[in-house]
């Protein structure tokens, strides 16, 4: 490049592209409820955390949108680990709900795991469930027949839908948690999508070493601008899913802040904004998910 200072990446468009999902799955769902289907989503919420009350109205925003029904388990903070299983063994016994999800991340002293292995794979919505995830290990090659985690599938579905080929790409993923860094590699090293996957963290000794010579780069460690320009081969894809969320001190304001700093739009080649990236794709697949889970039991009823 001639002049580096110019160079702007291309916008990887998740508003955009979760907008068209959405108009594909309001189809199926008019299918579903030709059939006398109404597929429905659950949302189990505990506490008053307002950024999971925000995820949370978002998700059933967007399944009004669709056709989806909304069933919601709103618990209070000080809900005990048997009020919760209570909540998830209900979702889990009602027809009306095809899918659900716990918001995370649950109370300080609830045990998260035994709470997620409750929840019936069938109705997963998250694909967070063991069972699901050990079907995401053992089925590298073949149809994909359960739920996958809706963030890694979101950022697999923004890739194709903006004709970027993930066969042979060196992949750099930043950060190990459950949702996105350590199920991603599971997903894109898949046979029939064979990416090169590998996974760092905020202990790696030398970050840069490793994202400097990536074709793209998952950054999912929820540090602000941890990916600095300097780190970003030129031409490189980004995507930016890491959110911090950053309350101002003076006002009490609250900032949502991603993990690559806005420079990098100077050298990669492709950019997912945040907000409007790979955020409004999560919640896309989240309700494919619902939709799926209802699509199958229609086809397991014959
Ligand atoms: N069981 C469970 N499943 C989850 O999928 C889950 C969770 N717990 N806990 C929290 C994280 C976070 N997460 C986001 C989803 C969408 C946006 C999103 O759509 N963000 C908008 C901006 C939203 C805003 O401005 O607040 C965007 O990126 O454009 C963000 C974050 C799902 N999570």
């Amino acid at each position: 490049m001639s002049d580096p200072g110019s160079h702007r990446a291309s916008v990887l468009d998740g508003a955009a592209t979760a907008r068209a999902i959405k108009g594909e799955l309001t189809e199926r769902v008019a299918a579903l409820a030709a059939r006398g289907v109404v597929p429905g989503l659950g949302t189990v919420l505990v506490g008053a955390d307002p950024g999971s009350q925000a995820y949370v109205r978002g998700k059933h925003r967007d399944c009004a949108e669709v056709g989806i029904a909304s069933l919601r388990e709103d618990l209070p903070a000080t809900a005990s680990q048997a009020d919760i299983e209570a909540a998830v063994a209900r979702l889990n016994a009602d027809p009306a709900c095809t899918g659900f999800i716990v918001q995370l991340p649950l109370p300080a002293g609830i045990d998260t795991n035994r709470v997620l292995e409750l929840v019936d794979p069938a109705k997963d919505a998250d694909g967070l469930h063991p069972t699901n995830l050990g079907r995401l290990v053992l089925r590298v090659n073949g149809p994909i027949d359960s739920p996958l985690p809706c963030t890694p599938r979101g950022i697999l579905e923004l890739l194709v839908r903006h004709g970027i080929s993930l066969a042979g790409q060196d992949v750099v993923v930043v950060g190990r948690g459950t949702t996105v860094g350590r199920t991603i590699g599971l997903l894109l090293t898949r046979r029939e999508f064979n990416a090169t996957v590998t996974l760092t963290h905020t202990g790696t000794h030398d970050l840069a070493e490793h994202t400097r010579h990536a074709d793209i780069i998952v950054a999912a460690a929820g540090v602000p601008g941890i990916i600095t320009a300097d780190l970003v081969k030129p031409g490189a894809i980004v995507l930016d899913v890491g959110v911090t969320r950053v309350v101002s001190p003076g006002t009490g304001s609250t900032t949502l802040v991603g993990d690559v700093d806005p420079r990098v739009a100077e050298v990669a080649g492709w950019l997912s904004p945040n907000p409007g990236g790979v955020g409004p794709m999560t919640r896309a697949m989240l309700l494919a998910n619902v939709v799926e889970a209802a699509e199958r039991a229609v086809i397991a009823a014959g």
